[in-house]
């Protein structure tokens, strides 16, 4: 069946979120934390503990058997990323994840457990194909979104907004630089968008996710917030996970924090704020994965993990430095996907656009200058431009300090 069920290596954000507490002690999360061990673990059919992978189900993984074991699962019911549901407050149970693969960080235990992943995916003889199929990743987002489909293909769970987007992009200029959208799907009662898979074209792939934007959240959710401000106790915790003066004495006592609120705070600590782009994640060729990015906030610190991302390779760099135009919408919360694996072959592609509206008829964006509540301005070219000159900089491997356009002279959004 064109909708079989195959979904390979997924993880999610909560996951990353506890991870970081675990790990980090209390201290920042920065690039120069140790770096994360990630594991293959498979969560058994109808639910259960997760148990490491072990050589047999490797060499069931080689042969097609693991897939057909374990493609039973079923999604769990999560996906709060779509504009229609943003007041959603996601309990550990309801963002479940069923996923039959996972790659999930475990706190560094030496380097024996680093060189296993390295051996596994690497040096064990799977076929390009298969190599592909175990390598999957989801960097971001919401925990069960993703599902295989046929070949080449993923299914992304379904969002109004979303499909919206990518039917008007059938006829805009940005078209070649989207997933290809290939219509709605009905699996198992639940809709999804069907899209190619970007990964599917490269070989043991080293993918980033960067968050695009000055801004991740919708005017409306602040709305909302005053008006019905509804204190979450998952984002307070995420937050004290990070930063433990970060709650409020107030927001302490509630043990709770706005989902704007906790955006905001999201932004400012990261590099959304001040460079108008953030990485939420890097899955690199090696297997190993990190989602720590929360306080990597500098550029000199943004610099260093996208050199340590293209490992040096200029030639990587050039192939990924093009210049995007943008189309006259609201696009918040979309990022760009960059991915390149040892063949040559980079790739940049724009992804997510759960939260991207076209504006009301006549109205248009600049993109690049301050936010003021009312304006609906998103950052999104000025993060570009700052994008493109990391990249940059990475590439002519100085430091680019003088090149990055400040946002404090030039925007003035904080
Ligand atoms: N077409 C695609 N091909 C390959 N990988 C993809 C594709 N789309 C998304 N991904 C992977 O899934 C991750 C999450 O994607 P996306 O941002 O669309 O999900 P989301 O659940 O809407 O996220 P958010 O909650 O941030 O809005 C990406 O970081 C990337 O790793
Ligand atoms: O990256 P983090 O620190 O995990 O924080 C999440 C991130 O900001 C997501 O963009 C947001 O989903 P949306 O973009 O869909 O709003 C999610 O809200 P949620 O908890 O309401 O899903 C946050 O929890």
């Amino acid at each position: 069946s064109p909708m079989r069920k195959e979904c390979q290596s997924t993880r999610s954000k909560d996951l990353a979120a506890r991870t970081v507490t675990s790990s980090a002690t209390g201290a920042p999360a920065t690039v120069m934390d140790a770096p994360r061990v990630p594991q293959v673990t498979i969560t058994p059919e109808g639910g259960g503990s997760p148990r490491e992978m072990r050589q047999e189900d490797w060499d069931d993984a080689a042969e097609g058997t693991l897939r057909r074991k374990l493609s039973n699962s079923s999604m769990s019911s999560t996906g709060s990323s779509a504009v229609e549901s943003e007041d959603d407050v996601l309990s550990d149970n309801e963002s479940k994840s069923e996923g039959i693969i996972t790659l999930e960080h475990l706190v560094d235990s030496g380097e024996s457990k680093a060189w296993w992943k390295l051996k596994a995916i690497v040096h064990w003889p799977f076929s390009v194909v298969q190599r592909r199929k175990l390598s999957w990743v989801q960097l971001a987002g919401h925990k069960g979104n993703f599902k295989a489909a046929d070949e080449g293909n993923i299914l992304k769970r379904f969002s109004e907004n979303e499909m919206q987007c990518f039917e008007k992009l059938k006829d805009d200029a940005l078209l070649p630089f989207v997933p290809g959208y290939h219509g709605t799907v009905e699996k198992d009662g639940e809709s999804f968008l069907h899209m190619t898979d970007l990964l599917v074209n490269f070989d043991l792939p080293s993918v980033m996710d960067c968050k695009m934007g000055v801004r991740t959240y919708l005017e409306e959710e602040l709305v909302r917030a005053r008006e019905r401000p509804k204190p979450r106790e998952d984002l307070y915790k995420k937050m004290v996970e990070v930063d433990g003066d970060g709650p409020t004495a107030q927001e302490h006592s509630q043990r709770g924090v706005t989902k704007p609120r906790y955006m905001q705070w999201r932004e400012s600590m990261s590099s959304t704020n001040t460079l108008g782009f953030r990485i939420e994640g890097i899955k690199k060729c090696d297997g190993t994965c990190r989602t720590d990015f929360k306080r990597t906030r500098s550029r000199q610190d943004v610099i260093q993990v996208f050199k340590d991302f293209v490992g040096g390779n200029v030639n990587i760099i050039q192939k990924l430095t093009c210049n995007h135009c943008c189309s006259p919408w609201q696009v918040i919360g979309s990022s760009l996907l960059f991915i390149h694996d040892h063949t040559g072959n980079a790739q940049v592609w724009i992804i997510d656009f759960g939260k991207t509206t076209a504006l009301p008829q006549g109205q248009t964006l600049k993109h690049d200058i301050a936010w003021q509540e009312g304006n609906r301005e998103d950052g999104y070219l000025w993060g570009l431009e700052n994008l493109i000159r990391t990249l940059e900089s990475v590439g002519n491997q100085g430091t680019g300090g003088e090149t990055f356009r400040s946002i404090t002279t030039t925007h003035n959004i904080l």
